[in-house]
């Protein structure tokens, strides 16, 4: 599409609907929610986040596919191929995005879809790139589409289409751009167009991390606090929290402060267990919400298959927030099912509630 510089003011923004996406982070703060809580927990997080490929713990897939284009980029001196980041939040996105600038070693630019109102604001960060730079657009699934458009050619050819002066006598020009990568970030890949995704050469869907790898993550995060910890206190905050890194992070915080306060300062597994159980996150991992969700499909919808919006409205959280922050961690757990009626709860969500499973048999 043609950019006319003059109407950039004018641009419309469409209302499109199913765009108007909830934006996972803004959810309600929650001990164990995968958003961001607070400004001060963004610097927090800064100073934790892996810089490069090596320090990156686990999505071993993503990982070596990324070890292998970034090599061959930098061998042919060439821009990287775009590349898409897709999973619940707090997986390490937005960290991913910045270990592949630093290991490409070209500059980051960093903008959100939502911030990127009118075509000119696009076009300004692109004409702006310098050779193979990349360009990270968090939030993807958000942008507009008279931005989206001018993405395409971009994206395509490095070149976007600008129209100078007005009327009879305007004019459109091509511009060219220098070759970057663009690198977008979305916790539903879902919501972005088919064009937009078949342009992307590298795709990428983060996992939620295994207790293992969280161990590891919670390991070099204390010793980047100075908080002293044994191997059983890592693993209890790794097991209980939710598969995520910024869960983990957020938990350790919490629980250096009970063991200073509590103890000695040392975090051991019983320091770990009180911390968190004084935070209401019980044994699985599981804070408020989950436990609310559940016991909702389970108590009031006879354990489903119940509809997305009857949860919302029954538990008073955000049909967005439920399937993008809390659902996708309890499906992966075996506790809740995505069936095509609706989610069902597994037997496995009514004995975490205590309760006898409809398939048990009670002379057991
Ligand atoms: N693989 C990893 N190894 C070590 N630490 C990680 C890893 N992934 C994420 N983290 C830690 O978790 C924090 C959150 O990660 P990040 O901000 O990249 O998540 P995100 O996927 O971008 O989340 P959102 O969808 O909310 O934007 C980071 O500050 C980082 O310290
Ligand atoms: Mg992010």
């Amino acid at each position: 599409m043609t950019i006319h510089v003059d109407e950039f003011a004018a641009s419309p923004a469409p209302a499109r609907k199913a765009r108007e996406a909830t934006d996972a982070s803004a959810a309600a703060p929650r001990m164990v929610s995968a958003g961001h809580s607070s400004v001060g927990e963004e610097a927090l997080e800064r100073a934790l986040r892996p810089k490069l490929l090596d320090e990156y713990v686990g999505q071993a897939k993503a990982r070596e596919q990324l070890e292998i284009f970034i090599g061959a980029a930098r061998k042919r001196s060439e821009a990287l191929d775009h590349v898409l980041l897709f999973g619940p939040p707090g997986l390490g996105k937005t960290t991913l995005s910045h270990i592949i600038a630093a290991e490409l070693g070209v500059n980051l630019r960093q903008t959100s879809g939502p911030v990127l109102e009118k075509p000119k604001d696009l076009a300004a960060l692109l004409t702006n790139l310098e050779p193979n730079d990349v360009l990270f657009i968090d939030e993807i699934h958000r942008l507009s589409p008279v931005v989206e458009e001018i993405l395409y050619p971009a994206l395509e050819d490095y070149q976007i289409d600008i129209m100078i002066g007005e009327g009879p006598a305007a004019r459109s020009i091509k511009l060219d751009l220098q070759p970057f990568t663009l690198v977008g970030a979305t916790t539903r890949a879902g919501m972005l167009t088919n064009p937009l995704r078949d342009r992307f050469g590298i795709v990428a869907r983060l996992e939620f991390y295994t207790s293992e790898e969280l161990s590891r993550i919670v390991r070099r995060s204390a010793g980047l606090l100075g908080a002293p910890i044994d191997e059983e206190g890592c693993f209890e905050i790794a097991r209980r929290s939710r598969g995520t890194p910024r869960i983990a992070n957020r938990l350790l915080r919490r629980v250096r402060d009970y063991a200073e306060v509590k103890g000695d300062g040392r975090i051991t597994r019983e320091i770990a267990d009180k911390a968190l159980a004084m935070l209401d996150v019980d044994p699985q991992g599981f804070d408020i919400m989950d436990r609310k969700l559940l016991e909702a499909v389970v108590h009031r919808f006879d354990g489903g298959p119940v509809g997305l919006d009857n949860i919302a409205a029954s538990i008073g959280e955000e049909s967005g927030t439920i399937e993008d922050v809390i659902e996708p961690y309890l499906i992966q757990q075996g506790f809740l099912q995505r069936t095509p009626r609706g989610r069902m709860a597994t037997q496995a969500a009514y004995r975490h509630l205590g309760l006898q499973a409809p398939g048990d048999d009670p002379a057991a």
